[in-house]
């Protein structure tokens, strides 16, 4: 297929997502990054080209190309013009979205749930950040952290999102899906971080790890709305509910309606991380050190430990706000790539 790529949607830590058109006039995503850096991204196309859902964003095909210079690896999907719920959320002018809204998102996010553990995969991911915006509501998307369920694979996702079990180091089933589902439901109704007053990811993981607490329920909610965020942070994670369980939640069943009109904004997209939200994934670095993957046979301890042999903090916060501040730039030209082939 020959495709141009157009401007730039967004960029995450491993890879550039920007607009494309084929030559029959096609619009869709293209997420890129140069072949040698690209093996998250090849990891998301094996999980998204799969996958077959409303509520999982569609997988378009893939190809490698030749821009200026550098062979470039390109993930094609289906463009989501709204952007992701962070976007939607700070949209808002309160920079928060109401519980009907909340509600039918997360229904959707559940329904996507559902399909991808009955396709024995965990996204890892789970955060307004990866979830995709259009009129028909959101989509999953960003595969980048997945993994098979059963797969021994090093620990992956964003701290603030993480569930006690994985802080610890312990297992990443399905149940952490729906802990940081919990998280991202805090997230909608409050546009803040689900761990208020942690301002760094060392912290967070302990506090995760070993503190015993759950992140506090806003207490504006219905009480609806809190008994489901309660029953997604159970601690012990086989205590804690399902995806398809969730789904007959209260409030999932008595607040959606006929609302998804309501909850189509023509939202510009764009990258409001701060860096205590970012993934980690395996290519990721912070400073000029990499962080390792976090192993399941790797301690919290030991973890944080070579963090802080390895990396100045005060140097690493200054990088990656550095980092934040370049990934706001947004283009609206065009990049003018072509894709052969
Ligand atoms: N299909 C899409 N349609 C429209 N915009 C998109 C699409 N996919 C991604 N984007 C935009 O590009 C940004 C980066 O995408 P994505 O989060 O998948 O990249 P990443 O490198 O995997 O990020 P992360 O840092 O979370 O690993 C998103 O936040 C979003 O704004």
């Amino acid at each position: 297929m020959r495709w141009t790529r157009g401007h730039v949607l967004g960029r995450g830590s491993s890879a550039t997502v920007s607009a494309a058109t084929s030559t029959t006039g096609d619009v869709f995503a293209v997420k890129s990054a140069v072949v040698s850096q690209s093996e998250t991204l090849q990891r998301e196309q094996q999980f998204l080209s799969i996958l077959n859902s409303p509520f999982i964003v569609a997988y378009k095909g893939c190809d490698i190309t030749k821009e200026n210079k550098k062979f470039m690896y390109n993930l094609m999907m289906q463009y989501m013009p709204g952007g992701t719920v962070v976007d939607a959320i700070n949209n808002q002018d309160c920079s928060r979205l109401n519980e009907v809204q909340i509600s039918s998102y997360t229904r959707q996010v559940l329904q996507g749930l559902v399909y991808i553990h009955s396709n024995s995969i965990v996204h890892c991911d789970i955060k307004g950040a990866n979830l995709l915006v259009d009129e028909s509501g959101v989509k999953i998307a960003d595969f980048g952290c997945a993994k098979w369920a059963n797969e021994d694979a090093p620990i992956r996702g964003t701290p603030m999102f993480m569930a006690p079990e994985v802080a610890r180091g312990e297992e990443q089933g399905f149940p952490a899906d729906v802990w940081a589902l919990g998280c991202t439901v805090i997230e909608m109704a409050t546009g803040c971080s689900p761990w208020l007053n942690v301002t760094d990811p060392v912290s967070v993981l302990y506090k995760i790890a070993y503190s015993g607490e759950s992140p506090d329920i806003p207490g504006v909610l219905s009480n609806e709305a809190k008994d489901f965020i309660s029953k997604c942070l159970i601690q012990d994670p086989k205590a804690r509910w399902g995806a398809t369980q969730l789904l007959k939640h209260p409030f999932i069943e008595q607040l959606n309606c006929n609302i998804d009109q309501d909850l189509w904004t023509e939202s510009p997209t764009g990258i409001l991380d701060q860096y205590v939200w970012n993934s980690i994934g395996e290519s990721q670095s912070v400073g000029t050190d990499s962080i390792q993957p976090m192993c399941s046979s790797f301690s919290l301890r030991q973890r944080i430990e070579q963090l802080e042999g390895n990396s100045d903090m005060g140097n690493w916060r200054w990088k990656m706000e550095e980092e934040i501040n370049w990934m706001t730039i947004r283009s609206n030209g065009s990049g003018g790539a072509v894709a052969d082939d």
